[in-house]
């Protein structure tokens, strides 16, 4: 099911277009994979999603009966603050308690849930700032997780991960957006996470934009064109 059209978007700040006519859509369940170059303009693509700026053309056609609670993921950096928390009270801050300190019964069994499904549940009581960037990584994963989204942005989750934990992060993304019809938006500059992960891309130029099937991703021209790591 189609939940968003996005028709013929435009954004220009000051008297510079980042870009025109882009056409795309996000598909319920689906992970899109937004690719262009730095600076190009993706971030300003998904605040401007969320209604956090205006566009110059163009339109954002949500579907009637569509949830948007929306949860992030930002990039791993080795220098990024980490709480002296245990894992599982870093992944429960997202709980809105309000002044009650502790968790209700409801809360517990999501959090539970979350952190089995981020196979996190074994080292739920290490401390996440002696966690590796991996099991952090999943932490800010499961965070975002716990509060039950409908749209989840990955923006670059994986980058400056190693492999084994890039491909185990985004394979917990995938189970979960199997079971739970998550759909997903994923920066991303990584080819080929891109290609095992995504099921569409937007690819955003200065130039045009183009939106397809990521089996039709024609990687050769990528390379060329430099808007990905090889
Ligand atoms: N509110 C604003 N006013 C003016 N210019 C802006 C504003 N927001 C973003 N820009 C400019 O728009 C361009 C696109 O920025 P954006 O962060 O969306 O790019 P990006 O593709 O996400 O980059 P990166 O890959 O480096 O994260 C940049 O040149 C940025 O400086």
């Amino acid at each position: 099911m189609i939940i968003l059209d996005g028709k013929d978007i435009g954004i220009k700040f000051d008297d510079r277009w980042l870009y025109q006519k882009v056409n795309f859509q996000l598909i319920q369940g689906h992970n899109l994979a937004l690719i262009g170059d730095n600076g190009v303009g993706k971030t300003t693509m998904i605040r401007a999603m969320l209604g956090k700026i205006p566009l110059t053309t163009g339109e954002f056609v949500w579907h009637d009966n569509v949830n948007r609670k929306i949860a992030y993921v930002p990039q791993y950096r080795p220098d990024m603050q980490a709480f002296p928390l245990r894992i599982r009270d870093f992944v429960g801050l997202t709980f809105d308690r309000g002044l009650r300190p502790w968790l209700s019964k409801a809360e517990k069994q999501r959090l539970a849930a979350v952190l089995a499904i981020t196979n996190l549940t074994d080292i739920a009581d290490n401390r996440i700032d002696n966690a590796s960037g991996g099991e952090r990584q999943r932490a800010y994963l499961a965070q975002a997780l716990v509060s039950n989204p409908d749209i989840l942005i990955l923006d670059e989750a994986t980058a400056n991960l190693d492999n084994v934990a890039k491909y185990a992060l985004m394979d917990v993304v995938r189970n979960y957006q199997q079971k739970y019809q998550l759909t997903t938006i994923m920066v991303s500059h990584d080819i080929d996470i891109m290609q095992k992960y995504a099921d569409e891309y937007l690819l955003l130029t200065a130039n045009g934009s183009e939106y397809d099937m990521i089996d039709h991703l024609d990687v050769t021209k990528l390379k060329e064109g430099g808007h990905v790591l090889v």
